[in-house]
């Protein structure tokens, strides 16, 4: 059971952003996939859910190619950097669009979504609403999901509770993570990538990441003293 990425090219004008990216998720595992900012990650994310168009695209899920939207029906689902969820529509009704009857169910009854269930979306906060969006992809039906920036505006409490129920859904689920709050990605990651100059580059240690330019040389001490390998 996996998400196979491949051969993955887009450019914007005169800017090679993404040049034969090479990805793969298996059922189990947690991708963290890290960048600076405007190396791609969104971009990245947005084509292999289908919602963006490339030069060259190669998906398949479990061996089976897929050509876009349609077909990743289900199977993958994205958590976009800004708010998707409408905001005239109570959150009861929103989980119930987005999950299936039993993940719904558990969703009602937690209590990281149960206070805001007859609230509409426009009146929660940003990270309420925030919150709010990464437990209905976690609980939807898709196999694999695309996180960008999951962690964005959410307090550490609530990440902590976040990044516990990732790590129990892995169960029958695959994760792409791209966040900014790095040491979050890593903490439950079982594989770090960094999209570099339009590559993707294999993370072994923090020290990788000062070397590639993605940490500041004054973090590369202290950091190694933590490990994700
Ligand atoms: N529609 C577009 N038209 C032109 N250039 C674009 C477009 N979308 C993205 N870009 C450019 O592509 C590059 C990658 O953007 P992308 O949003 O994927 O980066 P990112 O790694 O997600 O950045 P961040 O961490 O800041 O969110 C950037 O230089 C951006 O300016």
């Amino acid at each position: 059971m996996s998400l196979h990425v491949d051969s993955i090219r887009k450019h914007f004008k005169f800017r090679q952003v993404l040049n034969d990216i090479f990805i793969s998720c298996k059922q189990g595992e947690v991708i963290g996939l890290l960048g600076r900012n405007g190396s791609g990650k969104s971009t990245l994310l947005k084509i292999i859910f289908g919602s963006l168009a490339a030069e060259n695209r190669f998906v398949a899920i479990d061996d089976i190619r897929t050509n876009g939207l349609f077909q990743n029906k289900g199977l993958i689902g994205y958590l976009p950097q800004e708010s998707f969820l409408p905001g005239h529509i109570k959150i009861k009704s929103i989980v119930n669009l987005y999950c299936g009857p039993h993940q719904a169910a558990i969703l009602f009854e937690h209590d990281m979504v149960k206070p805001f269930l007859a609230k509409k979306s426009r009146e929660l906060s940003g990270g309420e609403r925030r919150m709010i969006e990464v437990l209905i992809m976690i609980y939807s039906t898709a196999r694999y999901l695309l996180f960008d920036e999951p962690f964005n505006g959410i307090s550490p409490m609530h990440i902590e509770k976040i990044k516990t129920l990732i790590q129990q859904n892995t169960v029958k689920k695959g994760f792409i993570i791209t966040d900014h709050d790095y040491t979050n990605v890593i903490a439950i990651s079982s594989r770090v990538i960094l999209l570099h100059e339009g590559a993707i580059k294999k993370i072994g240690g923090l020290n990788d990441l000062v070397d590639l330019g993605y940490l500041p040389d004054k973090y590369a001490i202290e950091l190694e003293k933590n490990t994700f390998t």
